[in-house]
C-alpha cells in the first residue's frame, strides 16, 4: 500500500484581537505576547463596518477618468494630487498605489470611501493605544511620540494598492517593514507573507479580519524595553495573471510620526530619548532599499 504524502506549504496563523468599546482585547495573554514578537496580528472587522466601498475603489482608482470633473472614483493616475506630499506612485514591483493623508480624504476621494477610512482610522487608533498598553508605554508619553495621534496631528494616511498581475518577473510588493507605528491592512485575497524565524512564510487568511503590522517607529521606541516590538518584514510574491481572478486589491491605514518629528527610544533606565529625525531616518532607509524617497516631503 502506498500513502500519498501531500506536501503543504507551511502557513502561519497570526494571533487575534478585537476592539470592543474602544479597547483592544487579544484572544489570550499569549496572543498579545506573540503579536509583539511577530509584529503582526489579525484584528476583527467590527460588525458595523462594511469595507466593500474601499475594495471597490481599489479596482477603479487607476482607471482613466470618464465622468465629469467631480468623479473621484477614477483618474488618480493622472491626477497629480497637488495638496498631497504623497500621491500616486507607479512602483517597480507589481503595485501601483495611491497614498493620501487623512486631511485630504474628503477632498480627493468618494464620500463612501472617506467614511470607511475614517472608521478604520478610529479602529487603528484604538488598536495602537492597546498595543502601547501591551508594550508598557506610559500614557503620558504617547502624545509626544506620536505627534498627537489622538488629535490627528500625527501622520495618518491611506495606501490604496492595485497589484498589476499583467506585469511579470517582479514581486507583488517587495519585502519591507512599514516605517510608522502601525498599519491596518484590508485585502481581498491571500498573498501576504512575513519573515518568520528566517523564512518567508505565507500567512493564513482569517475571515472577517484585518491584518495589523507594527513598524519601525515602534521597534526603535521599544528596543531596550523588557517587551520589545518587532517591525515585521513582509511582502507579497509575484502574483500570476489569471483570467478567472481579479487583480489583488488592498488598502491600508498607516499611522506614524510626522516627517518634521523625531523618533524616540527608551534607554535601559526607561528614560525617553530623542533617537533620530524621522525624515532623515526615512531617507536613509529608502537609500538602503534602493528606492527614491517621496520627492515632496
Ligand atoms: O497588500 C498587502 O497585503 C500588503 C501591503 C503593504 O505592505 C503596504 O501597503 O505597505
Ligand atoms: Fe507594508
Amino acid at each position: 500500500m502506498t500513502t500519498d504524502v501531500v506536501e503543504e506549504e507551511a502557513h502561519l496563523t497570526l494571533p487575534a484581537a478585537t476592539v470592543e468599546a474602544g479597547r483592544l482585547r487579544f484572544a489570550s495573554p499569549g496572543d498579545a505576547d506573540q503579536a509583539l514578537r511577530l509584529g503582526a496580528f489579525n484584528l476583527a472587522v467590527p460588525e458595523d463596518l462594511d469595507v466593500s466601498a474601499g475594495l471597490a475603489f481599489c479596482r477603479t482608482f487607476y482607471q482613466p477618468a470618464t465622468g465629469g470633473p467631480g468623479d473621484r472614483h477614477r483618474g488618480h493616475r493622472e491626477h497629480g494630487h497637488p495638496e498631497s506630499k504623497l500621491g500616486y506612485e507607479d512602483r517597480p514591483d507589481q503595485v501601483e498605489q495611491l497614498q493620501l493623508e487623512s486631511f485630504l480624504w474628503q477632498r480627493y476621494l468618494p464620500d463612501e470611501v472617506t467614511a470607511v477610512l475614517r472608521r478604520m482610522r478610529e479602529l487603528t487608533l484604538d488598536t495602537l493605544y492597546g498595543v502601547f498598553d501591551a508594550a508598557g508605554i506610559p500614557e503620558e508619553d504617547r502624545e509626544l511620540v506620536t505627534g498627537g495621534a489622538r488629535q490627528d496631528t500625527g501622520l495618518c494616511y491611506t495606501t490604496v494598492n492595485h497589484y498589476r498581475t499583467g506585469l511579470s518577473d517582479r514581486a507583488g510588493i517587495v519585502e519591507h517593514s512599514d516605517s510608522g507605528f502601525i498599519t491596518t491592512i484590508c485585502t481581498d485575497q491571500p498573498g501576504y507573507e512575513i519573515l518568520h524565524e528566517g523564512r518567508w512564510t505565507p500567512v493564513r487568511e482569517r475571515a472577517g479580519h484585518f491584518t495589523v503590522n507594527l513598524g519601525d517607529a515602534f521597534r526603535v521606541l521599544t528596543r531596550k524595553l523588557p517587551r520589545p516590538v518587532t517591525a515585521v518584514y513582509h511582502r507579497v510574491p509575484e502574483l500570476p495573471s489569471d483570467a478567472d481572478t481579479p487583480d489583488r486589491s488592498s488598502f491600508t491605514i498607516y499611522m506614524g510620526p510626522r516627517y518634521d518629528m523625531f523618533l524616540y527610544q527608551y534607554d535601559t533606565e526607561g528614560r525617553l530619548r530623542r533617537f533620530q529625525d524621522f525624515r532623515a531616518f526615512s531617507v536613509e532607509k529608502a537609500g538602503k532599499l534602493g528606492y527614491e524617497f517621496h520627492s515632496r516631503v
